[in-house]
């Protein structure tokens, strides 16, 4: 992993933080194991059912078909067949409950379908089960599948056909209904034939697979045991129980397996993983997700109340239980331009965060809570001289123990900013709400050109799939022109865009083509356009001398770090007095 991988940045984040960069959290939704308000539907095993017959179109002969959101439009399908409304394959309220669950999560780099395959991954977890191995980059269907769902009226040969052409075995069959039922239960509204409504609808109109509401193997232990309540086990219309068919399908034989909690733990992990990266054979996922351990978030070049600002985010991760109060985060920096342009004389700028540190408690995501640290977000706001600019940025944290301090520069590259020719200015930005729910936004992006510089072109790229009713994304170019009404700031002039949108999670790339090469300021947020806070004015910046900026010259002194330590130390010294 380097710096930036906007792809993998967001997988991560999503992952371990459980929430859109605005703030709203997808995970406690559903975490910790929560059931629909007034009723005993789990919502984790509503967001597992899901995935699962989004998977189920699958076709591992063609490579069509699996996890791609085509869920979305298939809620209605009914199969080619004389059965009651009751086995209409996608039928359920949960269904339409998870997909307004995930309607505002997904963004350019999260696709709809990595949103379902998260929602899955944080349900298991939540409830007790395993953590499942994630790896990201699904597509998004636009359109309906082929059908694919298993109905519980179908017989075991067509079943064991069913799960064959997902790409599953009889033995996995077997094992994935039974982590799948270990989790909810059956609906009066959806299975009338299955499951009686009674007189309190809260309770009676719902029949669980098992007697826990944990991801755990009851499911399997009371069907072995005799003492089951499944009601696809026990149902008095015998055609109705597919689960007793499947279960006992090898005589019982992979079932006793599984009524050995630590089996039924591994088997899940692996078979569930499997199922979220049926995907169709056009798609290449990534690398499974792991914790980025010291991040770079936000990083942003921006102008605020007429100023060049730098603002960015670096998360630390620490024990929840050995939360360290006392450590010190400090950001350098190397000029773009002017006699220090990247540190050449080893002259460094350095500030302190803004504000103090904001944590993720492990509430926030399950994933996060299994791996007992909290993440701790240290947020930089720095001034910058236009004409100096900033190339690059790293980090040293001290933790105040008694151990030298620690550089986190990139793997020695720096994290670098591309270019600066172009900026976003979501500051002078506006956006205007319309329509009955005001969901339907105009917005007027401006974007900051440098002075001097006359691209050929200024366009934007907008991209939004979180849509209404999954409606097919905005992902369309919008040219920006000079904007004259805005006056220069800062060593920059002002371009504008107006652009429509009704989706919820609107981002942009903005591009100038100068010299036939295209300059691209990447993945730019719209959400906090409408907040009018300035940003926190650091007063703390200072120059330390004679430090090697990460791939920096190796010609000069070698510097002497304790040197360099005490001028850092002192630097801080004085900051903090400005500070206080
Ligand atoms: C032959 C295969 C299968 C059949 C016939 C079947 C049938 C059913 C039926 C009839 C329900 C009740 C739905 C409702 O009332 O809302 C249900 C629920 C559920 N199924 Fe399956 N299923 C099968 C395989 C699977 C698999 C492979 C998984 C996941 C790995 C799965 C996960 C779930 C979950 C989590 C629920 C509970 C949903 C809730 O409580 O809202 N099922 N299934």
């Amino acid at each position: 992993y380097k710096w930036p991988s906007p792809l993998y940045d967001s997988l991560e984040g999503f992952l371990f933080e459980g929430r859109r960069r605005d703030g709203s959290n997808m995970a406690t939704l559903q975490h910790p194991c929560k059931v629909r308000t007034g009723t005993q539907a789990s919502i984790g095993a509503e967001w597992l059912r899901l995935a699962y017959h989004d998977v189920a179109t699958h076709n591992i002969e063609t490579g069509t078909g699996g996890l791609d959101a085509s869920i979305a439009f298939e809620l209605d399908r009914a199969e080619p067949t004389k059965a009651p409304r009751a086995t209409f394959q996608n039928f359920g309220i949960g269904m339409v409950h998870s997909l307004d669950d995930f309607e505002t999560f997904s963004t350019k780099y999260l696709s709809r379908a990595d949103i379902i395959a998260f929602g899955t991954v944080f349900a298991v977890a939540s409830c007790g089960g395993p953590i499942i191995s994630f790896r990201g980059g699904r597509i998004d269907a636009l359109s309906a599948d082929v059908a694919g769902v298993p109905e519980p009226h179908q017989d075991l040969e067509t079943h064991i056909e069913i799960f064959r052409r997902q790409g599953f075995s009889q033995e996995e069959m077997i094992s994935l209904v039974a982590c799948g039922h270990t989790l909810g239960g059956v609906r009066s509204s959806d299975f009338p034939n299955i499951v009686t409504s009674g007189d309190n609808p809260a309770v009676d109109n719902f029949e669980l697979f098992d007697t826990t509401s944990q991801f755990d193997n009851a499911v399997v232990t009371e069907y072995v045991a005799g003492s089951t309540l499944n009601p696809l086990v026990v149902d008095t219309n015998a055609t109705l129980n597919s689960d007793l068919r499947i279960f006992s399908s090898d005589d019982n034989a992979t079932m006793r397996k599984l009524a050995d909690p630590d089996v039924f733990s591994s088997t899940c992990a692996t078979l569930l993983e499997r199922m979220l990266n049926t995907v169709p054979s056009t798609v290449t996922l990534t690398e499974p997700i792991t914790m980025i351990p010291a991040k770079v978030t936000s990083a942003q070049l921006t102008i605020d109340q007429n100023e060049l600002i730098f603002k960015t985010a670096f998360r630390l991760s620490e024990p929840s239980n050995a939360r360290n109060s006392k450590r010190i985060v400090t950001m350098y920096w190397c000029d773009r331009y002017g006699p220090d342009k990247d540190c050449v004389r080893q002259n460094v700028k350095t500030a302190l965060p803004a504000t103090s540190p904001r944590r993720d408690e492990t509430t926030g995501s399950p994933i996060l809570q299994r791996t007992g640290l909290d993440l701790v977000h240290h947020e930089f706001v720095v001034p910058i001289n236009p004409d100096e600019s900033i190339s690059m940025f790293w980090f040293e944290v001290d933790e105040q123990d008694g151990a030298r301090a620690k550089r986190y520069d990139n793997e020695g590259e720096g994290y670098k900013i591309a270019q600066d020719t172009i900026i976003y200015a979501p500051r002078l930005s506006s956006v205007t709400f319309s329509g009955a729910q005001r969901t339907q936004r105009q917005f007027v992006f401006v974007a900051g050109v440098k002075t001097g510089i006359t691209p050929s072109r200024v366009f934007l790229s907008a991209f939004d799939n979180a849509m209404p009713d999954y409606a097919a994304p905005l992902n369309a170019d919008f040219e920006m022109v000079f904007n004259d009404t805005i006056p220069a700031a800062a060593g920059y002039e002002f371009y504008t865009a107006i652009v429509d949108d009704s989706g919820s999670q609107l981002t942009i790339d903005l591009h100038a083509v100068v010299d036939d090469a295209v300059l691209t300021e990447d993945y730019q947020q719209t959400f906090f356009i409408a907040a009018r806070t300035p940003f926190n004015r650091p007063t703390n910046v200072t120059i330390v001398r004679q430090v090697s900026p990460p791939s920096g010259p190796t010609s000069g002194s070698s510097h002497t770090w304790d040197l360099l330590r005490l001028e850092v130390i002192m630097g801080l010294l004085l900051a903090v007095t400005l500070l206080t």
